[in-house]
């Protein structure tokens, strides 16, 4: 199909940006997707406007990509904290006044600049805007320097009603009448990413457990690439592993044949990414170099988080054991994985299969440390802290509820795979005490009230006991 131009670019000057400022520094940081919280705002600049309506009509839309300055972190080592100059996706309908119904996705009322009496706000929650996207998906349209993307055998049918997601997420995505998911990517970074990148190989190799990108949205800025925003099939009244798992939990009963299937589907990614992209060793070199990585990230974390001091000498020694056998010249297999798969990234549709979804990894990662790859155990050891996430979560607690999964699931995954988890005790346990470190600090930036359950875990691994 050929490519379809909708509209000309219009490129807004610097004036825009400055009647938005005192707007955004206050709405930014509100938002649940903004990595910055908690240094302030110092300014803006924009990398990139792209107008997709033109203002001065009943509703105008601008893309935009800023970038927000903020002084570094106050207290060394928040660990995860974004470098000064993240680049943000802004989708910004521009209206006279605002329909009631769009009340929440207000930014505020702009009074001075080129769009001195209007009101801006999030059109991600608006049809309109949220069909223009859609509409240039599906034409494969160029935009100014967007880009958009289909894959050459997929259908998009026009004219499908949107509604946006209102669920936490670290993105933010619109459903086009429950027949797809637009995710665009809010904190954005050149380069390939995962969450396309992973999806697309997985399809292609005819892996069934991942929704396969129908389309997608990029740009090409200062010669770097970036990926914008990923359509996907919407898994229709599908259900998310966490809902699924505190329900069950609530009710009292048995999530194992779940938490099996669960094992099966991860390890059927895994063998399908193994197949479709390059694996590697891991000999004692780059053991050591996984190992320091970790270590470092507990000192960063301990920093950051005084309640974790206390377990330090107990969580480096799960490391530390690690490094010791890679010493004794035992190796593994390293390959691409998930990289931030918990019980939320997972949908089980009602004739209960099962889709892995959100393959960005974690999100404040760096994206080279995210395309490494890594040994297959990483993504089971964050499942097995979801678990343990799930039963620390109801009020009512249900005895050997998360062993029981865990079991199950490592019994689920070694179905598929011929291996199973538990046969590697001490990668295991790195692996997890690596992943309770990453909760402990993004629960004390995101959710602190939620600390005490991964710190539960915390003081289990630093002392080696069972689960
Ligand atoms: N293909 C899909 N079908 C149905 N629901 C989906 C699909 N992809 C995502 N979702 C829903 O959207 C939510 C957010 O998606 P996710 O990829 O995890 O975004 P984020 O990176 O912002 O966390 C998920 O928790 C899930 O409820
Ligand atoms: O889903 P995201 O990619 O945004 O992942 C981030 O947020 C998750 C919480 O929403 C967080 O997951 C942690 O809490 C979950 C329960 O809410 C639990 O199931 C996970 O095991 C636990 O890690 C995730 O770590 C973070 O990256």
């Amino acid at each position: 199909m050929s490519e379809a131009v909708i509209r000309p670019v219009t490129t807004t000057g610097p004036g825009l940006l400055a009647s938005l400022d005192p707007l955004l520094r206050d709405w930014l940081p509100r938002q649940r997707w903004f990595a910055g919280k908690g240094r302030p705002v110092a300014g803006f600049s924009l990398v990139a406007s792209t107008e997709l309506l033109p203002v001065g009509g009943k509703l105008g839309l601008y893309h935009l990509l800023v970038q927000v300055h903020q002084p570094p972190t106050p207290a060394p080592g928040t660990g995860t904290a974004p470098a000064p100059g993240d680049c943000y996706q802004l989708l910004i309908g521009v209206r006279e006044a605002l329909p009631p119904r769009l009340a929440p996705a207000l930014i505020g009322h702009v009074t001075e600049g080129p769009l001195a009496g209007h009101t801006v706000y999030e059109a991600l929650y608006d049809p309109r805007p949220a069909e223009v996207l859609l509409e240039a998906l599906r034409t494969q349209a160029r935009i100014g320097g967007l880009r958009f993307e289909r894959e050459p055998h997929q259908e998009i049918r026009s004219g499908l009603v949107s509604r946006a997601v209102t669920a936490e997420q670290s993105n933010s995505s619109v459903i086009y009448g429950d027949t797809f998911i637009l995710k665009l990517l809010r904190r954005i970074v050149p380069g390939v990413n995962p969450d396309l990148e992973l999806p697309l190989a997985l399809a292609r190799e005819g892996c069934p457990r991942v929704p396969a990108p129908t389309a997608w949205m990029g740009a090409e800025l200062a010669g770097q690439s970036y990926v914008l925003g990923v359509l996907q099939p919407y898994v229709q009244g599908a259900t998310d592993g966490w809902e699924l798992a505190l329900r069950e939990l609530a009710k009292g009963e048995d999530f194992g044949a779940d938490a099996r299937a669960l094992g099966r589907a991860t390890a059927e990614v895994h063998t399908a990414l193994a197949r479709a992209l390059p694996t590697v060793t891991l000999g004692h070199t780059q053991l050591r170099s996984m190992v320091d990585g970790m270590l470092g990230r507990l000192d960063l974390a301990a920093q950051a988080v005084p309640a974790l001091r206390p377990y330090v000498p107990g969580l480096r020694s799960a490391f530390e054991a690690l490094a010791d056998l890679a010493s004794e010249g035992q190796t593994w297999t390293a390959q691409r994985v998930h990289g931030d798969l918990h019980l939320g990234q997972c949908l089980r549709s009602p004739t209960g299969e099962w889709s892995l979804i959100d393959f960005e990894g974690e999100p404040a990662r760096p994206l080279a440390e995210r395309r490494m790859p890594q040994p297959a155990v990483r993504d089971i050891a964050g499942m097995l802290r979801s678990f343990d996430y799930a039963a620390h979560s109801v009020q009512l607690s249900v005895p050997g509820w998360a062993e029981h999964c865990r079991a199950a699931y490592c019994s689920g995954y070694a179905e598929i795979s011929g291996r199973d988890p538990r046969t590697d005790p001490v990668l295991l346990r790195a692996l997890e005490t690596d992943k309770a470190v990453y909760e402990v600090v993004y629960e004390a930036r995101h959710r602190p009230d939620w600390l005490p359950v991964p710190l539960s875990a915390i003081r289990r691994l630093a002392s080696n006991r069972p689960t």
